[in-house]
């Protein structure tokens, strides 16, 4: 098996994306081809790939399918041809502000009237996918140089190689403090109910060797009332300009239960993950899913017949509850009063 932290989740074919189907591992590793930008989308909305960069970088190479396409179509109107296909791809889904922020970026390339703008659009797509990876090693760095040796950690959801250009996010620095000064355990919350930390976590870390131990969505207050976690390590979605975080489901759970049993809370995000257009959790749209998702396990109805159900996939957690955000900028830690603008200079 290949070491995880160089599994790719996305892989551009110069004239499709190949993605890998997250929804079928760890049982199968099965890929799916992308040939047009509206397939792109569906996997987006559908799982297929997921994780706040992933998504982003997906959209960026689905909008060089939707240029493709329309070059194809209508050369002397190519960008208003496109316009269909980059709506599809912009309401894929809707909290990882990555999504948005990649499009923007496209979208100025878009606007800029190239002569070649086929060659001009997956060069910028390129560009934002070998960023992240570049943002995720620096990341990790940075982050693991907060975590004492021997450390105890504990993550949610998957933020690995699966969810990102490469490395990962919160991953990423498990990553580094494993390979540095050594980590004494990690544990992956199962991460309900699309289990990400059960399928795509543990797979990740048990392909490089790195003892994970997965625990049940609410296990982790127990943990750490026992004293045996001394870092939560997360991920996010979308950050506020004030430091409040969206993150998986389950996160502000696991935040308020580190500060009533004084274990540290760390956030992991690209510059990308941040949107200073919402200036608190309260402006950013939490995504809520089909009751299916709950309702049912693998085709099968697991919930009492009758019963209905309410299924947000991401909650918030207020900044006062973050002890530090990392990103590749810069660490912020403390935010009442200045929120994250110390990492853009205003
Ligand atoms: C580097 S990934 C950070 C987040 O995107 C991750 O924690 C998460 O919540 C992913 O949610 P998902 O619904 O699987 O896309």
């Amino acid at each position: 098996m290949p070491r995880n932290d160089t599994v790719r989740a996305l892989d551009w074919q110069g004239d499709h994306l190949r993605l890998l189907d997250q929804r079928r591992l760890p049982v199968e590793t099965t890929w799916l081809d992308c040939r047009t930008a509206p397939e792109t989308a569906d996997a987006i909305r559908d799982m297929v790939v997921r994780g706040a960069p992933a998504i982003g970088i997906a959209a960026a190479y689905g909008v060089v399918l939707a240029a493709r396409s329309a070059l194809r179509r209508q050369p002397e109107d190519w960008r208003g041809a496109m316009a269909n296909d980059l709506t599809r791809l912009r309401t894929a889904r809707p909290t990882a502000v990555n999504l948005f922020w990649a499009l923007d970026r496209m979208q100025r390339m878009i606007d800029s009237d190239p002569t070649d703008p086929l060659q001009v659009l997956e060069a910028e797509a390129v560009a934002i996918h070998q960023e992240d990876l570049a943002a995720n090693r620096r990341m990790g760095h940075l982050g693991a140089q907060l975590i004492p040796a021997g450390a105890r950690v504990l993550t949610h959801c998957n933020t690995g190689s699966l969810a990102t250009g490469g490395y990962g996010t919160a991953l990423g620095v498990i990553r580094s403090a494993w390979a540095g000064k050594g980590l004494a355990a990690v544990y992956a919350d199962e991460t309900r109910p699309w289990l990400q930390g059960a399928r795509l976590t543990a797979w990740e870390l048990v392909a490089d060797a790195i003892p994970v131990k997965l625990i049940a969505e609410g296990a982790a207050p127990l943990l750490m009332q026992r004293g045996e976690v001394d870092w939560v390590i997360v991920g996010a979605d979308r950050v506020a300009a004030n430091g409040d975080t969206a993150n998986k489901i389950g996160t502000y759970a696991l935040a308020l239960a580190c500060k009533a049993h004084g274990v540290k809370f760390m956030v992991v995000a690209p510059s990308s993950t941040i949107d200073l257009d919402c200036l608190s959790g309260e402006d950013i749209p939490i995504e809520e899913r089909p009751a299916e998702e709950l309702l049912y396990m693998n085709g099968r109805r697991v919930a009492a017949e009758g019963a209905g159900a309410w299924n947000p996939v991401f909650d918030i957690t207020p900044a006062e509850l973050i002890d530090v955000l990392v990103t590749e900028r810069g660490v912020v830690s403390d935010f009442v009063g200045k929120g994250v603008s110390a990492l853009f200079d205003i």
